[in-house]
């Protein structure tokens, strides 16, 4: 597909950073995924008719098989991909029920913010990722 092609194709996603006793809950994707080998917050793309925060819990609960809240939203940003433009919004969120289970990443993590610049991010969760960096938790 051209860069144009890839324009018209808008993919919006969320993404949750799950803060538990100060740390953050990091995931890496999977091979056979796009983007396989990087780190991400879980997450996923918003269906139709969901809101941000619903959509966040849906992923959630299919893909860590836990209940969160979803709290303030840390930010927003997009960027080409070679398969489309990803707009990604990150929320701050906390466990309500069960702890997030390993089911379709190659790990999960729980990291302290400063330490999360290390870790190979995905593109588009650089901004995230260094405001997260910044906080106390
Ligand atoms: N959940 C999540 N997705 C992200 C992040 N950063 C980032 O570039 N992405 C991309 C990866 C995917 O292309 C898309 C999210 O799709 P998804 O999570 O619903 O779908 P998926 O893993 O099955 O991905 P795909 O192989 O179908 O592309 O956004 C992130 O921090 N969290």
């Amino acid at each position: 597909m051209t860069d144009e092609a890839n324009e018209l194709r808008l993919i919006r996603v969320v993404g949750a950073a799950i803060v538990k006793d100060g740390k953050v809950l990091c995931a890496q994707r999977g091979v056979g995924k796009s983007l396989a080998g990087y780190w991400e917050f879980p997450g996923g793309k918003i269906e139709a008719g969901e809101t941000p925060p619903q959509a966040l819990r849906r992923e959630i609960e299919e893909e860590l098989l836990c209940e969160i809240d979803v709290g303030k939203e840390i930010c927003t940003s997009d960027h080409l991909y070679d398969f489309g433009r990803v707009e990604l919004t990150t929320f701050l969120c906390h466990l309500i029920e069960g702890m997030p289970v390993l089911t379709e990443h190659e790990r999960i993590e729980w990291m302290n913010p400063a330490d999360m610049p290390q870790l190979n991010w995905a593109p588009v969760d650089h901004d995230a990722v260094e405001r997260i960096a910044k906080m106390a938790l």
